[in-house]
């Protein structure tokens, strides 16, 4: 509709809406007139909406053959990126899932559940292959008093660093994990007692070489350990409860020392 016809359309509208007009011997034929007008704009916008559907079909189908195959084909590789991007997402989200059920969030050492999971196999393996392997028990030594003289950031600063120096020492095949809150388990398989004692006395000896920086002084940790070969024939717990018991007594004897198991 132009503006005129607009301005048109509110003047008749106007009209025949004042109650003074409404005795105007013209009232009744504009008003009539009026309706049927409005009538005929309406059908003409239907017939409008139809013909421009009608005439997005009939752009359609003139479409040719090899257009419409484009459009579908860029249609699919869109689906495919989108599935492909859906995939990858799901794929890093499994990893995630993956690496927080089997690893410790502080330390991104091994967890319980993985080092368990590891000395279950070991020992398997161990039964089947006549396979020797140890396990280490390592405890920091008066870490309460890192906590308490220094705050819980500094103790578990303290710990990642531990964690990063026992990683550093081991070799690829062995396994450190954090068994409880400041007690580590290593599990070093195919190596005897002797060999594994001197890796573990190297974990050691690195932490204690830390000086871990607090302010203006530098913290040393010294650590405690255990350390026992699995014997044939028994458990995996039986194995860390005489690394525990080799632990208890490198404690006793003074802390900051290596005892091998009996
Ligand atoms: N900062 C920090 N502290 C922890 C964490 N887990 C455990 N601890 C602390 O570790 C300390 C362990 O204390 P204790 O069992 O008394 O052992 P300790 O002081 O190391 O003494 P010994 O083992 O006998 O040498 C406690 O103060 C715990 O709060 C942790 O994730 N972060």
């Amino acid at each position: 509709m132009t503006p005129d016809q607009r301005d048109l359309d509110e003047l008749v509208k106007r009209l025949l809406a004042d109650p003074a007009n409404s005795d105007h011997p013209m009232h009744y034929a504009l008003s009539q007139l009026w309706l049927a007008h409005r009538e005929l704009l309406n059908r003409i916008e239907r017939i409008t909406h139809v013909s421009d559907a009608y005439q997005s079909i009939a752009r359609e189908r003139e479409m040719s053959l090899a257009e419409r195959f484009d459009k579908q084909l860029r249609q699919l590789e869109k689906v495919a990126r989108i599935s492909d991007r859906y995939q990858q997402m799901m794929r890093e989200l499994n990893i995630a899932l993956e690496e927080a059920s089997t690893h410790d969030v502080l330390t991104s050492l091994a967890n319980r559940r993985l080092l368990m999971e590891r000395l279950k196999a070991e020992t398997e393996r161990a039964g089947r292959l006549q396979h020797d392997f140890c396990v280490a028990m390592v405890d920091i030594d008066h870490f309460k008093q890192v906590n308490d003289q220094h705050g819980h950031d500094t103790g578990d600063r303290v710990l990642i660093e531990i964690a990063r120096v026992m990683q550093a020492e081991v070799r690829e095949y062995d396994l450190c994990g954090r068994w409880g809150g400041e007690e580590f388990l290593i599990l070093l398989p195919e190596l005897d007692l002797a060999s594994a004692q001197v890796v573990v006395e190297r974990v050691r000896l690195g932490i204690r070489n830390l000086a871990i920086r607090q302010g203006t002084e530098a913290l040393t940790i010294t650590v405690s350990a255990g350390l026992a070969a699995h014997l044939p024939g028994e458990s995996y717990s039986d194995t860390i409860n005489r690394a525990d018991a080799a632990l208890l007594r490198a404690k006793q004897h003074g802390r900051d020392c290596l005892v091998l198991a009996s």
